[in-house]
């Protein structure tokens, strides 16, 4: 491949550079996402590192320099290490990129100054950038979150790229006749090495902002979704999940069921406490809730101080032996607020599909009927709606 080593190279860096700023753009607006500062970083580095590179392919080179080219990029691939830790789990081990920096500052001191072998160099350093390339893919590609699949999937498989890349390389340069290998030198692996390479940092630069923009897409789908006090699914996309729920179970023929849940007397406790403890009683209760139902049912804020669970494939006498446990753990609980004690119970309708059909608004109907039941015969109980459709 006819291909200018030191155009490349330029443009090479100027790519990474560019991307540093980019990067460090698009971070400013993540709100909560974390790792893009490191990914800029990262791509200011490596750009910086070939821009050293660059300054001495002209002889006589400057020793130092050289060895600034590879310690530079060694430490940018580490903080995009940290960046891809970060962005996943908010945490990251912060030493990794000055470890690996060290380790080819050390590599360069060796090869460059104390004892000159391009050749060995070459080797050494692509085997370092191979195996830290691949913990980047497999850091992207291991436990990969739904919604930003198809962005770890283009990220990962770049790093994939570039971590076979670099072993090639080491592979090749370290079979080559003594003597015959120089980075600069317009041999075959070179200018791939530089295309591919090239194509690598931008292809990443692209999968970063992919990764970001997906996340914020998926946070705020998350955020609409939700209620804000309680963190519970709000009425609306309860709503959407019960016309699939429905849907599901007029094709399989399962039974789906229902609880409204309501607090007894939340209005005296309001007056009594104040809104914000009334506030934190919900909080609790959420949780509460939360903690009790299956993985697959659907806990939503109705409204006010009103809750709603969907469980599908369950029927009502089930769904009441949930219920119960649930409320029997609510009445359990001792709260403190400044001091005070609060006990606080709750009030709850159950109905399933086989009794009030598979129509979401005749489910809720049915529940609530029976939630006002259980208010009416004294609170603090779960009513069927069955128990008294016969009667
Ligand atoms: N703190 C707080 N209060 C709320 C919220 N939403 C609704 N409320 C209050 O909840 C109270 C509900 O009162 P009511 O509907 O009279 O019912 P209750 O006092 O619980 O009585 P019963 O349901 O009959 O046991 C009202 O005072 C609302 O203002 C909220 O998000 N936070």
């Amino acid at each position: 491949m006819n291909l200018d080593i030191r155009t490349m190279m330029v443009m090479m860096s100027a790519l990474a550079l560019m991307f540093s700023g980019l990067l460090t753009l698009a971070g400013l607006h993540a709100g909560n996402v974390r790792g893009v500062q490191h990914w800029a970083m990262g791509s200011l580095c490596i750009g910086l590192g070939l821009s050293f590179s660059y300054s001495q392919m002209e002889p006589p080179g400057d020793a130092w320099a050289l060895v600034l080219g590879a310690t530079l990029p060694m430490a940018g691939v580490g903080l995009q290490f940290n960046g891809i830790q970060t962005f996943k789990t908010g945490r990251c081990n912060g030493y990794l990129p000055w470890l690996l920096a060290g380790l080819a500052l050390i590599l360069g001191i060796w090869f460059v100054v104390l004892h000159p072998d391009i050749q060995a160099r070459a080797v050494a350093n692509s085997l370092i950038f191979g195996l830290c390339n691949a913990a980047c893919a497999h850091a992207l590609l291991i436990r990969i979150e739904q919604p930003l699949r198809t962005a770890y999937w283009f990220t990962g498989a770049t790093f994939a790229i570039l971590s076979t890349l670099f072993l090639i390389r080491a592979i090749i340069v370290f079979f080559s006749p003594p003597n015959s290998y120089g980075l600069y030198l317009q041999t075959p692996i070179n200018p791939i090495s530089f295309f591919i390479g090239s194509m690598a940092q931008m292809c990443l630069a692209f999968g970063f902002v992919l990764m970001l923009n997906y996340r914020l897409s998926a946070d705020l789908q998350k955020l609409a979704a939700s209620d804000a006090l309680t963190g519970a699914l709000n009425r609306r996309s309860l709503e959407q999940e019960a016309v699939r729920l429905s849907a599901r179970c007029t094709r399989t023929g399962d039974s789906l069921a229902i609880m409204m849940i309501d607090v007894d007397h939340f209005k005296s406790i309001n007056d009594r406490y104040g809104h914000q403890t009334g506030d934190e009683v919900l909080r609790r209760l959420a949780a509460v809730a939360q903690k009790t139902i299956r993985s697959d049912d659907y806990f939503a804020r109705y409204g006010g101080e009103e809750f709603c669970i969907l469980l599908p494939s369950t029927i009502e006498k089930d769904a009441w032996i949930l219920a119960d446990r649930l409320r029997q753990t609510y009445a359990g609980m001792v709260m403190e607020f400044g001091g005070e004690i609060l006990r606080s119970t709750i009030s709850i309708g159950v109905a399933d599909s086989t009794h009030a059909g598979l129509e979401f608004t005749a489910l809720v109907a049915a529940a609530d009927q029976a939630m006002y039941r259980a208010k009416q015969e004294g609170r603090n109980r779960v009513m069927m709606y069955s128990a008294y459709l016969f009667v």
